[in-house]
């Protein structure tokens, strides 16, 4: 039995009204999903305000409520929590809920614009290889040891975290890998949770929808890493030019990795070409499989994690030597075919720059480099011309097409996309706002060694546009043509 109490545990209360020892029978922030005898959490949302559905919660069953403020009319028969922050309260209480699981694993996070999946997915792929049972929270999909359970979010809401925390538990992993994207820093869907360590990739520019101004994004990044207690470690990218301000105000034990600077995990790129990248790590040189500068980035990143969790600096090279990153990531398909089509998740500026750089260094210069490219509705409007221009200076033909329209006009998208083409690159610009059409579109026009780039979804099976996911996979969609075409 689960007294409201205990749930309450490290909770700071402002005032309480009612029965502080009765039992709760399931935690809920969403009135719609409450049941009897229900402890409902109102948070303040983007959208609307948790507090509006109070009487609809009780009316449902909800036997006690935590909120900021009271509602007008109090209802004798419920226990009234108040607290200065619910969503913060929500993430203590989801923790308590579930037994406190992260405190019964090493917890690694990784925040950044750009690599936190790359870096979760292969820091779970080496501890399994290393023969510690793990667990993975990711946008792709979440791992508890090898079942799959399907991903919402980048970072799940508090309760399905702590819940999907405790499976991994009851299943036996030591440790889990999560992405701690800025909106669940903000939003504090991972207040409560204890972490062993925690790693900044980069930051560039994204989200802007959201945090409205590039500082305001700093800082939701910063915060993860000023909560972190003194046991943990916090890694961060010493090149990156906010890398150092992340560990500014942590208690946590303070590490960095780059190329550039002296720091306590340092690369050297020997060699980059299409087959991998042979970096010098740990006074070694190693050959990896990922492709691309930015990837030696990333190898360190889990290469030191790894190191500071307390494993042994040859065997995780040996390991992670062998292993591939993650679907949708600079993702070859039907390798070895007359064209060269890539399919990568690059859906901010600095990653599309990363990856049409990448693709920079290893072309002969006598093929065509063909970016398809679209740019998701209701997010971050300012990196449109960005992507568009980046794709147009790197690519001999651009096609702008649809990323996830969502709720926006997918041509109103793209004809802010078109802001970023210069006079002089229109003509090497197509429009094709059906993202099909415009794959096909690009194998059409591809000559034999030429290089399609279809950046934006990676691994999404989906297409979002106006509140319906359509199932659409770039992968297969470009496999697809690229058979069409092969004769
Ligand atoms: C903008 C944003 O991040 N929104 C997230 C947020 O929802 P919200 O604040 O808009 O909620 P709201 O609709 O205003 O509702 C406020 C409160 O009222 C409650 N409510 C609402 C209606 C009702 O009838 N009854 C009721 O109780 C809601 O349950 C909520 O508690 O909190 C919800 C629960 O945690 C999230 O599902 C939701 O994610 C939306 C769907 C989303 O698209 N988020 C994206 C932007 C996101 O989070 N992305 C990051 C990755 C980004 C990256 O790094 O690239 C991620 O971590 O996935
Ligand atoms: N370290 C890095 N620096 C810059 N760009 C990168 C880095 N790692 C990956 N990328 C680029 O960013 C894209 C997304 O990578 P990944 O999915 O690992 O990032 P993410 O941070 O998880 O993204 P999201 O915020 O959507 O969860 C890749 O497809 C690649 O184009
Ligand atoms: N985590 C990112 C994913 C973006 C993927 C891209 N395909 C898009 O839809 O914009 C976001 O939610 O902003
Ligand atoms: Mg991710």
């Amino acid at each position: 039995m689960r007294e409201l109490k205990d749930i309450l545990y490290k909770v700071s209360l402002t005032s309480s009204y009612g029965n502080m020892s009765g039992e709760v029978k399931g935690i809920c922030f969403d009135s719609r999903k409450v049941q009897a005898g229900f402890l409902f959490i109102a948070v303040r949302g983007t959208q609307s305000d948790g507090h509006a559905y109070i009487a609809k919660a009780i009316d449902l069953g909800a036997s006690a409520i935590v909120c900021e403020q009271l509602p007008d009319s109090i209802n004798e028969k419920i226990t009234y929590v108040t607290v200065k922050n619910s969503a913060q309260a929500l993430g203590i209480i989801a923790s308590n809920y579930y037994g406190n699981p992260s405190e019964k694993v090493k917890l690694t996070g990784v925040t950044g614009t750009n690599g936190k999946t790359t870096v979760a997915t292969l820091l779970y792929k080496l501890f399994t290889a290393l023969g510690h049972p793990s667990g993975l929270l990711s946008t792709v999909e979440n791992k508890v040891v090898k079942e799959v359970v399907p991903s919402t979010h980048t970072t799940p809401d508090p309760i399905q975290l702590n819940e999907l925390l405790e499976r991994m538990v009851k299943a036996g992993c030591t440790h889990v890998f999560m992405e701690v994207s800025s909106h669940a820093v903000d939003q504090e869907r991972i207040a409560g949770l204890k972490f062993a360590g925690a790693l900044f990739t980069n930051i560039t520019h994204d989200h802007l929808d959201y945090h409205k101004t590039f500082e305001n994004y700093i800082k939701a990044k910063k915060k993860y890493f000023d909560d972190l207690s003194s046991d943990a470690f916090a890694l961060v990218n010493a090149d990156d030019k906010r890398g150092m301000v992340m560990l500014q105000n942590t208690k946590a034990s303070k590490y960095s990795f780059g190329l550039k600077k002296m720091t306590d995990f340092k690369g050297k790129i020997i060699t980059n070409s299409i087959e991998g990248l042979e970096l010098e790590i740990g006074g070694k040189n190693v050959w990896f499989r990922l492709i691309g500068d930015f990837n030696a980035y990333n190898l360190l990143a889990v290469y030191g994690a790894a190191v500071l969790l307390g494993e042994e600096s040859d065997e995780v090279l040996t390991k992670l030597s062998s292993l591939e990153g993650a679907v949708g990531r600079f993702e070859l398909v039907m390798p070895g075919s007359k064209v060269t089509a890539i399919v990568d998740y690059a859906h901010t500026p600095d990653a599309l720059k990363n990856v049409l750089e990448t693709i920079a260094q290893f072309r002969t210069g006598a093929e065509q480099v063909i970016t398809v490219v679209g740019c998701g509705g209701n997010r971050d409007k300012t990196k449109r011309p960005l992507m568009a221009s980046i794709a147009c200076r790197l690519s001999d033909k651009v096609v702008l097409t649809s990323d996830n329209p969502r709720d926006e006009d997918a041509m109103e998208i793209i004809r802010e996309m078109q802001a970023g083409v210069m006079p002089t690159e229109v003509r090497k610009t197509l429009v094709m706002a059906d993202r099909e059409e415009a794959i096909k579109t690009a194998c059409m026009m591809a000559k034999e060694h030429d290089i399609i780039l279809i950046a934006g979804k990676g691994h999404e099976t989906y297409q979002e546009i106006k509140g319906i996911k359509y199932p659409f996979d770039d992968r297969e969609v470009v496999e697809r043509m690229l058979k069409l075409f092969e004769n």
